[in-house]
């Protein structure tokens, strides 16, 4: 969109032979109204030929705000135009938001009152309104469009009647929210109010066990304060206005997740935050005054965690810059000062991008099985190898590598290396001559950026080490503890909204004339997945609660083990409830859009949790094995 909004586009129209990619980004927003019959080429059409609120009317009740960079005066002829139009178009720009400003289009019509008595007349082809929660809808022109063909429209009980529970068995709420089916409702029936409200950003569900109890209304917990729930509020607030509108897209269309929203992020310091407590969160504002930087817990981290994980797209979850996450403690635990002083700020304002580049096609869990090899040639180390699910990879900066390094025995009595010849060595890479990445199709959206790397003889200066030569392997195994537990947060806040869906569709579904929870079949699933969300959750709970008394190295030694079990079990107890939701949703569990979304998303996708960061059994080995070592002498039956 040029830089005057649309007004300009169509001034330089005249001159301008490229106008149809032009078109395309006026008409990005209203992409999805093709299915009401107007397409993006009529849109553009429209504008096109000067006619900017034919535009408009194709956006009809817009609920969403458009952005548009124009002066005053254009803003308030715009305003005019289309309100001789009959559109009820109005500048909702806040005070001090110039020069972007936001033109909201409002439904001209849907506060009318209506009775059943008139919606009743409408009931035929080309004449047809129905009533859903209250509200009338005007589906004359709709009904050969819709998804669900014509037919079910003009059905008995349907057309002309209040078809509030054939929609609801049928569609999620959100479908009634989309601008170009909200732009369809006409009137409000006398006397009635709407029962299913949206939530408004932030707020909490009321549905039992759809929060952690310590959310729950009459319910407490021993681990959190005031401030932990003002930085619950604040962070789901913003996750639910910026991040989930950029989360639905780009899990869609697989496309990393855009720099505006990560400038957000870092405005607020989330990126940094999601790093856990420490001293890299000295001196910054941390969600604008929320929480002080030596406030920040790990508990606040947890809320983090699960909050981000629960918009049903486990791709946009690791495509949330989870590289830097998981590949930059290794740079301020290990790496030199100067590199520090670099990287740090350039990562932590989501200016560059950083992968952990670890696992190979040769070894994935077995990191001492490495292939790549860094040979030591003066000042720089020569890097070829390949690596294989390098998160964030397809557009990462950095790469935070595991080596096989290999030094002559020349240069280790140059070096005065102790150490042996031969180890595991990591270095941060940088992207340039020689690196080369690319995308790998997995069962998750590739917004998540899973790339395969190679490195070809890459230079890289011997300054760009991250801990000592050969010692690489307790770099990487000191990282891995936080990863885990990540991983585990996220599972629990994907796990969670599983269970709500699950709760509330047995709820409203009516099966054999009766709601499914009727079936004694549906509440032993139900029950189990509440018990294992519950079970997950209190475990964690008390993790995090030792993570935020004990040291770096206590929770390296002491928790390691713990940590293993517990992804375990929450990734386990994950693909139960997954398997058990596509029971309770049956096909709808089996579409990518429609009522069993999230839970179909949830479904394909749990099993990154058992895999990533560690698999499964791997994780409950290590929990037992580090349980033996620590087996009293004495200890015998
Ligand atoms: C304002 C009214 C309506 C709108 C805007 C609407 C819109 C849609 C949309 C967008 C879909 C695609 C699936 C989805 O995204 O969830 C759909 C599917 C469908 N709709 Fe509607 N619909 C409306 C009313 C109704 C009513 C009253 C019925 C009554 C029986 C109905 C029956 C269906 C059926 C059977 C499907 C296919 C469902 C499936 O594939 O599982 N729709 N509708």
């Amino acid at each position: 969109l040029p830089k005057g909004g649309p007004l300009e586009l169509l001034s330089s129209r005249q001159t301008d032979p490229n106008i149809p990619t032009q078109c395309q980004s006026i008409c990005d927003p209203i992409v999805s109204l093709i299915d009401t019959g107007c397409t993006p080429q009529e849109c553009c059409t429209n504008a096109f030929v000067g006619n900017l609120t034919s535009c408009f009317e194709c956006v009809g009740n817009i609920t969403q705000t458009t952005n548009y960079s124009l002066p005053q005066s254009d803003i308030d002829g715009l305003v005019e135009e289309c309100t001789s139009e009959g559109l009820n178009i109005t500048d909702t720009t806040l005070p001090g938001q110039n020069p972007n400003r936001t033109l909201t289009t409002l439904a001209p019509s849907s506060t009318h009152t209506l009775t059943f008595e008139e919606v009743k007349k409408h009931n035929k082809d080309g004449d047809l309104w129905i009533v859903i929660d209250s509200k009338v809808f005007d589906l004359s022109k709709f009904a050969d469009l819709h998804p669900g063909g014509p037919n079910v429209l003009y059905a008995e009980g349907v057309a002309g009647k209040d078809a509030t529970e054939a929609f609801f068995g049928l569609h999620r709420h959100e479908v009634l929210l989309r601008p170009q089916y909200a732009r369809l409702q006409i009137g409000v029936i006398e006397g009635e109010v709407e029962n299913v409200k949206v939530p408004t950003p932030g707020s909490l569900s009321k549905v039992p066990y759809a929060e952690p109890s310590w959310l729950s209304e009459g319910f407490f917990s021993p681990y959190y304060s005031n401030n932990h729930r003002t930085f619950q509020k604040a962070i789901r607030k913003f996750f639910e206005e910026v991040v989930r509108p950029e989360a639905v897209k780009c899990e869609e269309n697989g496309k990393r997740i855009s720099q505006e929203v990560v400038d957000k992020m870092s405005d607020l310091e989330i990126i940094a935050m999601r790093l856990g407590p420490g001293k890299h969160l000295r001196g910054r504002t941390l969600m604008e005054g929320t929480v002080k930087p030596e406030e920040f817990d790990y508990f606040h981290e947890l809320i983090l965690n699960t909050e981000l994980a629960r918009f049903g797209t486990r791709g946009f979850v690791d495509g949330m810059l989870n590289g830097a996450v998981i590949g930059l403690p290794p740079i301020w635990n290990y790496g030199s000062k100067e590199l520090q002083a670099k990287v740090v700020p350039e990562v932590l304002s989501g200016k560059k991008y950083l992968a952990l580049a670890i696992s190979e096609a040769f070894a994935g869990s077995d990191v001492s099985g490495l292939q790549t090899t860094a040979v030591r040639d003066g000042d720089h180390w020569i890097v070829t190898g390949t690596k294989k699910w390098i998160t964030n990879g397809t557009f990462a900066d950095y790469f935070t590598t595991g080596c096989k390094t290999e030094v002559s025995t020349n240069m280790v009595k140059i070096l005065e290396l102790t150490l042996q010849q031969k180890g595991l060595t990591v270095l941060l890479i940088e992207r340039g001559e020689g690196v080369s990445t690319k995308p790998i199709k997995t069962a998750y959206s590739s917004t998540a950026g899973t790339a395969y790397v190679t490195f070809d003889k890459v230079r890289v200066p011997v300054g760009n080490t991250l801990g000592e030569i050969g010692n690489g392997l307790s770099v990487i195994l000191s990282n891995f503890n936080h990863e885990r537990w990540m991983v585990t947060g996220c599972s629990v806040g994907a796990q969670r909204v599983i269970v709500e869906e699950c709760l509330k569709w047995a709820n409203q579904r009516i099966v054999f004339g009766k709601p499914l929870t009727s079936q004694a079949v549906i509440r032993n699933k139900l029950g189990k997945m509440i018990t294992r969300i519950e079970a997950c959750q209190n475990w964690l709970e008390i993790v995090t609660h030792q993570m935020n008394n004990m040291t770096y190295n206590e929770m390296s030694s002491k928790m390691a083990g713990q940590i293993g079990l517990l992804k375990q079990f929450v990734s386990r107890c994950g693909r139960e409830t997954a398997e058990d939701a596509t029971q309770i949703f049956g096909g709808r569990a089996l579409t990518v859009t429609g009522m069993g979304k999230l839970v179909e998303n949830y479904h394909r996708t749990s099993g990154f949790d058992a895999i990533l960061a560690g698999a499964e059994d791997v994780l409950g080995d290590l929990g037992v094995r580090q349980a033996m070592k620590r087996m009293p002498k004495d200890a015998l039956l």
